[in-house]
């Protein structure tokens, strides 16, 4: 017997917010909304004066044929030839109305909604790390597409009917109250249970519609992790549990999007007959008035005719209500990006006020709170030195970049952090950066060729700085052997090339940065020997005269160092030379000897 399979894919546990914060939300992002559609007014004011001139026309032409067979009842033939050409005139009028009507509100609103796609992606480029570790890029991925589109489509299709329905609604409303406002009023009996209704309908379809975004995100983020960790998967056997997962989040949408269509399903029938019920109510009310005499059976028609137009809007408008709930809860999803802090902008400037690149100060610091990571830390990096940081894995050596690089700000009162003397807190984050070039064990590269991803480390940079600086990281020779040399394409995140190729860019790309402190982390952990050494050696001159922080695993790698600092639960637990922690006896020396007796066992293993 098959065992029963534990489900993959859970329905977000977290609590929904209340009624009133989903309102104040969507308050807040239809300002934010409507902050864009401001800037492009003039197209924006066209567009609504056309969307009344139509819906004034509308009105217009109903009480032309009102009149008309008022008179065709009365036998006043002239007049009604010329209500007939009037008719037709005002109709003629009515076609350029209706085109600006959508023309200028949707081109304010496609202005509108590319402004805001911009603005989107520039927010994201200015958001904390801290934030975005924390966030899967799939799903970051899916709120600017899918969300983003969703608005759009609202925008460019929807906006400008919410201005011509409502107003030829309430036109014509007013009009035949004041024609007949006793056969009106009963006509409407039934109608303000549609309303009722379609408002009841559209706010569960914007629940619905919401958890079926969010469960594309995180369909996006499933896809993103099947593709990007294809060498895992495969070897690891995952695609069926992949795609399955997949398929559990693709059936929880479609039950979703299921539960929109059936609510929309049994709704549209109901809303139709209660919309058409106002006729059926006219006729029969209006029959009995023509049988009282109180009513002539031309009025009756030009009554219907009106009434007809005061109906049209309400067929429409319920479903407008449906959609705009549904681009509501997109918007809600973009602006929770928006909101994010970005990181600082228009920090303070970084004066060079003393020699030491980097100081620590009794840093405390963790990613959660009340879970330090780092405790009370202090150091002071000398100018030109070379400082190994080693230990435990998860002992916080990596967090001690982060926080070097600004990544994450320091609590108050938990310790200071200077850069060439200057506080970096509420610094400019850009020039911050500026003094740092970081080497990472698995360095990203961009989709893109060579020449393009060495000349990221200084922008502008000419062919001949990118070639030099290849030469300086020793991947001039191997780079002149591929077919297209320079402009070899590196496929995504360089995987086109290999583990000490892609390092080797990463450092050329370093050189071409030229700044003063090298933060190198693990850069050669990943490569086998013959690699390492090549990309050691392009290490050893990119770190002439310059200030370096080096994680290492491997202490054999970092025996050279000025100095070697050992961490251990968040603490500088020994500092000194190789020679001087080996006479220490500490931790250092332990695990020192232990590395040196693991590999003479491997390179015995190997031998036999
Ligand atoms: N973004 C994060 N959010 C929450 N916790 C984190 C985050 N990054 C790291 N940590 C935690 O902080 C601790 C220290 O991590 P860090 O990467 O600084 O250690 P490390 O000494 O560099 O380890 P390794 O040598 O394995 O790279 C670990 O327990 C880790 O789980």
């Amino acid at each position: 017997m098959e065992a029963e399979q534990q489900p993959l894919v859970h329905e977000q546990g977290t609590a929904a917010p209340s009624r009133r914060q989903t309102a104040y939300a969507t308050w807040k992002a239809l300002r934010w909304l409507m902050s864009y559609v401001s800037r492009h007014k003039g197209w924006m004011i066209v567009g609504t004066s056309s969307a009344i001139a139509a819906a004034i026309i509308e009105i217009w032409t109903g009480s032309l044929i009102e009149q008309l067979t008022t008179q065709a009842e009365k036998g006043a033939g002239p007049i009604v030839l010329q209500i007939v050409y009037a008719v037709f005139v005002v109709i003629l009028i009515g076609v350029p109305a209706k085109f600006f009507m959508s023309f200028g509100v949707e081109r304010s609103s496609a202005s509108a909604v590319q402004d805001m796609r911009n603005h989107v992606m520039r927010h994201i480029g200015k958001l904390r790390v801290s934030y975005l570790e924390k966030q899967h890029s799939g799903d970051v991925l899916s709120r600017i597409n899918n969300d983003l589109q969703l608005i759009q489509q609202f925008m460019i299709r929807d906006l400008a009917q919410w201005f011509y329905h409502p107003l030829l609604f309430i036109g014509c409303f007013a009009y035949l109250l004041y024609l007949q406002w006793e056969l009106m009023l009963y006509s409407l009996l039934l109608f303000p249970l549609a309303l009722l209704v379609s408002q009841w309908i559209g706010k569960q379809l914007e629940r619905l519609t919401e958890e079926a975004q969010a469960n594309m995100g995180r369909m996006n983020v499933n896809l993103q992790d099947t593709l990007g960790g294809m060498p895992i998967v495969k070897s690891y056997l995952l695609s069926g549990m992949l795609s399955r997962s997949y398929q559990q989040l693709l059936q929880l949408t479609a039950q979703k999007k299921l539960a929109v269509k059936k609510r929309e399903a049994w709704v549209n029938p109901l809303l139709s007959t209660l919309m058409i019920s106002p006729i059926i109510f006219a006729v029969s009310y209006g029959s009995y008035l023509i049988y009282q005499g109180q009513l002539g059976a031309g009025e009756l028609v030009a009554f219907l005719y009106l009434l007809n137009l005061c109906l049209e809007p309400l067929e429409h408008i319920p479903e407008l209500i449906t959609r705009t709930f549904e681009m509501t809860g997109a918007l809600r999803r973009v602006s929770e990006i928006v909101e994010q802090p970005t990181e600082t902008e228009n920090g303070r400037s970084l004066p060079k006020v003393s020699a030491a690149p980097i100081e620590f100060q009794d840093v405390t610091f963790g990613y959660e709170e009340n879970s330090p990571i780092l405790r009370h830390v202090s150091f002071a990096v000398p100018e030109g030195k070379t400082i190994a940081l080693v230990g435990a894995s998860g002992g916080g050596k990596s967090t001690v970049f982060k926080l070097v690089c600004g990544f994450y700000p320091l609590a108050e009162n938990q310790g200071e952090i200077r850069v060439f003397g200057s506080l970096i807190e509420g610094a400019d984050p850009e020039q911050l950066r500026s003094h740092f070039s970081v080497v990472t064990q698995d360095s990203y590269l961009f989709s893109g060729t060579i020449a393009e991803n060495i000349g990221y480390g200084r922008e502008g940079a000419p062919m001949e700085a990118i070639i030099e600086a290849a030469k300086a990281a020793q991947a001039h020779s191997f780079i002149m052997q591929l077919s297209d040399g320079y402009q070899t394409y590196v496929g995504e995140r360089g995987g086109f090339l290999s583990g000490g190729q892609r390092q080797r860019i990463a450092i050329a790309r370093a050189f071409l940065k030229n700044a003063p402190v090298l933060l190198l982390d693990e850069p050669t952990s990943a490569l086998d020997p013959e690699s390492e050494s090549a990309v050691q050696e392009a290490l050893g001159i990119l770190m002439k005269q310059r200030t370096t922080m080096v994680i290492a695993h491997r202490l054999s790698t970092v025996q050279n160092a000025d100095e070697i600092w050992v961490m251990e639960q968040g603490k500088i637990v020994e500092k000194g030379t190789h020679e001087q922690l080996l006479q220490m006896k500490g931790m250092y020396a332990q695990s020192y000897y232990q590395e040196f007796t693991e590999s003479a066992e491997r390179r015995e293993v190997s031998y036999t």
